[in-house]
């Protein structure tokens, strides 16, 4: 099994590394499933974060600042905060749970990020940490501080290779990634 988590500093582009990896598991006709998280801006200003669902597109609000959720007709004294947002926990689970439940053989489990709004959605964290246990090979991203056990636990269980992303080696990071994966993935299955 190929299992591969990609941590390192906010903005060093750990995001547009595995989506690149995912297209490229794509082009090579590698089935790959699980979210991304994108961040939405307005106005060159932060207002949240979408969760799509990679392989069927699905997608909803992951979080939202206060006064977007208000505009856009949540009621957000129902909703848990977490730092400058108010997590959409309802939408989230729901594209989450969709994404996660994909489980083949030979398939690739993608998911970007595993980080505190996802793991404060405690359905989402629930999910999560099953489609890990479950999946054949595993592509993630990880937030800097994740510090939750269970997953960091079960993420040794699989023998994850964890690598950190800085803006000096992030330039070669996707053409070693490939060719790890021409290496362990590809010669590991039957095609
Ligand atoms: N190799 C690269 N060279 C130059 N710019 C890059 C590179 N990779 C990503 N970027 C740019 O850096 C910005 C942040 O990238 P990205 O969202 O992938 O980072 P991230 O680590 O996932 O961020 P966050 O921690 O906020 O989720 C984007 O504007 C992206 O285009």
């Amino acid at each position: 099994m190929v299992a591969i988590a990609i941590t390192g500093e906010p903005g060093v582009g750990k995001t547009t590394l595995l989506l690149k990896l995912v297209e490229y598991l794509r082009s090579m006709n590698v089935t790959v499933y699980g979210f991304y998280c994108p961040e939405v801006r307005e106005g060159g200003k932060r207002i949240g974060f979408r969760i799509v669902d990679i392989a069927k597109n699905n997608q909803g609000w992951l979080a939202l600042i206060p006064e977007k959720a208000i505009e856009m007709g949540y009621d957000i004294a129902f909703l848990k905060r977490i730092g400058r947002y108010v997590l959409i926990n309802y939408e989230a689970e729901k594209v989450g749970r969709e994404a996660l439940k994909m489980q083949c053989k030979n398939c690739v489990l993608a998911i970007d990020e595993i980080g505190p709004m996802e793991l404060s959605i405690e359905g989402l964290r629930r999910e999560i940490i099953q489609a890990i246990k479950n999946c054949d090979h595993l592509l993630i991203t990880l937030h800097r501080n994740m510090r939750d056990r269970d997953i960091l636990k079960l993420l040794q269980s699989k023998n994850t290779e964890i690598i950190t992303l800085t803006k000096f080696n992030r330039d070669k990071m996707f053409n070693e990634m490939v060719n790890k994966l021409k290496n362990e993935f590809f010669k590991s299955i039957d095609r």
